[in-house]
């Protein structure tokens, strides 16, 4: 059964090998941006299980470039991880660089808070919002994945509250809080006071 909208629509899929297991990767494109967007799939549920899932927003520089300054690319390995201990589970893998300001915005951003502003801060400064990720296309990747519950890996509540807006059950919020650096400490305190994130304080002392 097709599940596409107007906007968004389910295009290919096809095995991914990764370091972790087998994935099978979902592309998905959203037809206003032509942003092109990813679900990793891993292992097999029943209808109504409640299913492990990570909703990860792009971050070229954590997520391929090794980046400490955030804790992007520790959770999305420990994503992928806790998803093959567990047997199965899904990783939406949305475009949204720099929390929906794109690359050389948040390049632009992490200048200023060279200069001394928080995360917070630099977007407003350079005339955006702090956060404008919105995640309507899961809709469609979660129907095409055929999951209507899930227990979600995430210290943003944000996230719960769009899926269950969307109609989707949360069983279960898992942090994913094992990617702490001295070098993003301050970062991840600013997303804690600012931003609304549920971090264990005790492990950014
Ligand atoms: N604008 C901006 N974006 C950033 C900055 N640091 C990281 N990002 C982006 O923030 C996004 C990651 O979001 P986070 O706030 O770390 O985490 P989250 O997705 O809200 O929540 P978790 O599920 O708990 O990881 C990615 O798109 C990053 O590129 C920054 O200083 N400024
Ligand atoms: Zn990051």
């Amino acid at each position: 059964m097709t599940h596409n909208n107007e906007q968004f629509k389910f295009v290919s899929k096809a095995l991914l090998p990764t370091r972790f297991g087998m994935f099978t990767i979902h592309g998905f494109l959203d037809q206003e941006t032509n942003q092109e967007h990813v679900a990793l799939s891993y292992g097999h549920w029943q209808k109504n299980d409640a299913v492990p899932l990570r909703i990860h927003s792009e971050c070229l520089t954590g997520d391929a470039l090794f980046s400490t300054r955030c804790d992007c690319g520790f959770q999305l390995e420990k994503a992928l991880q806790n998803i093959v201990e567990y047997g199965c589970g899904v990783l939406l893998y949305l475009r949204q660089e720099g929390r929906g300001i794109g690359l050389i915005n948040k390049i632009k951003a992490y200048q200023l808070q060279d200069d001394g502003l928080d995360t917070v801060e630099a977007n407003e400064h350079l005339g955006f919002d702090a956060d404008l990720r919105n995640y309507d296309i899961c809709k469609i990747m979660l129907a095409t994945l055929d999951i209507k519950v899930v227990e979600i890996m995430t210290n943003n509540p944000k996230k719960v509250s769009a899926l269950e807006a969307m109609g989707i059950k949360v069983s279960a919020r898992q942090p994913i809080d094992h990617g702490v650096t001295d070098d993003n400490k301050q970062y991840l305190r600013t997303k804690t006071d600012k931003l609304g994130h549920k971090f264990d304080l005790d492990k950014l002392k």
